[in-house]
């Protein structure tokens, strides 16, 4: 359990990660708690060991949302390897684990995050889209069974997306807070930069638009970002191991690498309040993945 330093206030403050398949509500989990669009969900080609989210500051506690790199069984290569470590890693360091299901859906995939889950810290089932359950009794079994594979500290049903019992998963998450004075300023979203998080946002495009058939090594660099007054120019350079895989990202036509670029433009421009010119293009830098070179270079 966590090792409490004291704070005269009752103030507590620590880490937290939100595990779970792929689909089940994770990032709109973390946008709806932090109440705006921080939370980039690129689980793969992760380039930091600890990435810090987001951050929810209320009158007693301080959040910080870390993230966990994807755990993938497709690929095996020396970044995925590192990477399945890293989880592991991530996960036995942070104060508390939220473990999120869909409570009709259970299955094999929730069993693999299951195995990856820390025996040394508390861990809350969180099973949410609990608005789309319609007899509660239902429920019940479904979860009970669930709950003998794991010691978990508690469950809770929630609905990220309707905001449903939000501020009692809140609750439950603070009492396995270290007491402490908060870390961040209270309007601190995010510990990382502006140009990290345009790479991230990015990253992000490339996997939700093409999915599974994207390699798993792809990355982002942001080659040039300025701030002329109320606008950031970026160009950003995304990058894959082989001249294969570059026309799967810029589509028929270029039209995929422009839903890219337009979406990860519109995202920034939220995220950082200003309009956004983004350049993106296509760099092939052949089997990074498998070089522990480039590993290093991502500080893995
Ligand atoms: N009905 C309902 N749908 C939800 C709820 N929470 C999330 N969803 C939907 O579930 C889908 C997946 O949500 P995401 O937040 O992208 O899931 P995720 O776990 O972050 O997914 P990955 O990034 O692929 O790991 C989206 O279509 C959401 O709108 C909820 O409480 N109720």
């Amino acid at each position: 359990m966590t090792e409490q330093t004291q704070s005269p206030d009752g103030f507590r403050c620590g880490t937290v990660a939100i595990v779970g398949r792929p689909n089940v509500g994770k990032s709109t989990l973390l946008n709806h708690i932090l109440g705006m669009k921080l939370a980039i969900t690129s689980r793969k080609a992760q380039t930091t060991r600890y990435r810090l989210l987001g951050i929810h500051t209320t009158e007693d506690t301080q959040f910080l949302f870390v993230d966990t790199p994807g755990f993938q069984q497709k690929h095996i290569n020396a970044l995925n390897k590192t990477l399945n470590r890293t989880v592991t890693q991530v996960l036995s360091e942070v104060d508390v684990v939220l473990f999120v299901i869909e409570p009709m859906k259970l299955g094999e995939a929730d069993e693999l995050v299951l195995k990856m889950l820390p025996k040394n810290k508390p861990v809350l089932l969180v099973v949410n889209k609990a608005d789309l359950m319609g007899d509660k009794g239902n429920l019940l079994p479904l979860i009970q069974d669930f709950d003998l594979l794991f010691d978990f500290a508690g469950i809770i049903p929630v609905s990220a997306k309707k905001n449903l019992n939000l501020e009692e998963l809140l609750q439950a998450t603070r009492e396995h807070l270290p007491e402490q004075a908060a870390i961040y300023e209270e309007d601190e979203l995010t510990d990382k930069n502006e140009r990290f998080l345009a790479a991230e946002l990015v990253r992000e495009k490339v996997f939700r638009l093409l999915g599974d058939e994207v390699p798993y090594s792809v990355a982002v660099e942001i080659e040039k970002f300025e701030t002329v007054k109320n606008l950031r120019r970026i160009f950003a350079a995304i990058i894959v191991d082989k001249d294969s895989q570059k026309p799967m990202i810029i589509g028929k036509g270029g039209e995929k690498l422009k839903q890219i670029s337009t979406e990860a433009r519109q995202d920034m421009e939220k995220l950082f309040g200003s309009k956004v010119y983004l350049e993106t293009w296509v760099k092939v830098k052949g089997g990074w993945a498998d070089d522990a070179r480039a590993l290093k270079s991502l500080g893995l």
